[in-house]
C-alpha cells in the first residue's frame, strides 16, 4: 500500500454520542522516600467521536503516557472518568487496541512474528487465530516473514508487527503512544502513511500521542494541543487538510505551516 493508492472514506461521526469521553482525569504520582508527589496531568477533559483521527501532542514530560495509560485501563486516573462507547473504563477493555513506542519491549523476541501477533487473539480458536494473524501482517505488508523473529527484524518492521498485533482483533479504537519515536526519518514518514492507510481502511478511530508537530498535523483530523505538566488542553485544532495525504505535498502546503506556526506558538506559550 503507498500513502496515496487510497481514497479518504474515514470521516468523523459527530451525529453520535462520543466513542470515549474523557472527564476530569487527573493522575498523581505519589512521591517515593517522603518526596514530593507529581501531579502528571490535571483535569483533562476531550471527548473522540467515532471514526476520527485525533493526535494529542504537547512537549516531553507533559503527560502523553500517563494520559494514554489511563484512557486504556492499565492505569486508574486519580480523579475523573474515562468512559469508552458508553461504558467507564476499568482495566484493559475489549476494543481497544495499544501501539507503544518501544517495540523491543512489546513483542516477545523468543516467539515468532506470527506468533507475536496471535497473542492478541488467544481467545479464538487456533485456525482463526491463524487466519486473522496472516490477514494482519498481509495489511501491514510482512505475510511472508511469519515465520522470523522480531530481533531478525529492522526496527521499522518490529513496529509494524506490534501494529498488526494491535489491529488483529479489529479494535474500534487505536492508541498509539509515540508509535514511530524509535525509527529513523525515512521509515517514520512510511509508518505514518500505511497507519493513515489502514485507519481508512479498516474504520477504526485513531488516538496518537506525539511531541512532533509536524506528525500530529499530518495524520490528524483534530490535534488537541497539551500544556507542560501538570498538562491540560490548551486548545483543539481541527485540521482542514485534504486526504489523502501526501507526504511532500502535504507538508508543504501552506495551511500546513500555518497550523505548524500555530501550534509551535501555543506550545512555546504555555
Ligand atoms: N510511574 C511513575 N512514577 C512516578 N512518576 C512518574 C511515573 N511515570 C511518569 N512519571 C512522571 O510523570 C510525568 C509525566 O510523565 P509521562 O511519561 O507521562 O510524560 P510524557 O509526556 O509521555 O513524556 P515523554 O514525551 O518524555 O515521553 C513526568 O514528570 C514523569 O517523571
Amino acid at each position: 500500500m503507498t500513502e496515496s493508492s487510497l481514497a479518504s472514506t474515514a470521516t468523523p461521526d459527530r451525529d453520535v454520542p462520543p466513542l470515549l469521553s474523557v472527564s476530569g482525569v487527573r493522575k498523581t504520582y505519589a512521591g517515593t522516600g517522603g518526596g514530593a508527589s507529581t501531579v502528571a496531568i490535571d483535569d483533562l477533559t476531550f471527548t473522540v467521536d467515532k471514526g476520527e483521527f485525533v493526535v494529542i501532542v504537547g512537549p516531553s514530560g507533559c503527560g502523553k503516557t500517563t494520559l494514554l495509560r489511563c484512557l486504556s485501563g492499565l492505569l486508574a486516573p486519580t480523579s475523573g472518568t474515562v468512559e469508552f462507547d458508553g461504558r467507564t473504563v476499568a482495566g484493559v477493555q475489549a476494543g481497544l487496541g495499544v501501539v507503544f513506542q518501544e517495540y523491543t519491549r512489546s513483542l516477545m523476541p523468543w516467539l515468532s512474528v506470527r506468533a507475536n501477533v496471535e497473542l492478541g487473539l488467544h481467545r479464538l480458536p487456533k485456525a482463526e487465530r491463524r487466519e486473522q494473524a496472516e490477514r494482519s501482517l498481509r495489511h501491514v505488508g510482512l505475510v511472508e516473514f511469519g515465520d522470523r523473529y522480531p530481533w531478525q527484524l529492522s526496527g521499522g518492521m518490529q513496529q509494524r508487527v506490534a501494529i498488526a498485533r494491535a489491529i488483529s482483533a479489529d479494535p474500534r479504537l487505536l492508541m498509539m503512544d509515540e508509535p514511530f519515536a524509535s525509527v529513523d526519518a525515512q521509515t517514520r514518514t512510511s509508518l505514518e502513511s500505511m497507519v493513515l492507510d489502514l485507519w481508512v481502511e479498516a474504520g477504526w478511530t485513531g488516538l496518537l500521542v506525539t511531541h512532533d508537530i509536524d506528525e500530529a498535523i499530518f495524520m490528524a483530523d483534530r490535534v488537541l494541543v497539551l500544556s507542560q505538566r501538570p498538562s491540560r488542553v490548551i486548545e483543539a485544532i481541527d485540521i482542514v487538510l485534504d486526504r489523502p495525504r501526501d507526504q511532500l505535498e502535504t507538508r508543504a502546503s501552506p495551511e500546513f505551516q500555518e497550523y505548524r506556526r500555530r501550534i509551535t506558538a501555543l506550545i512555546g506559550q504555555h
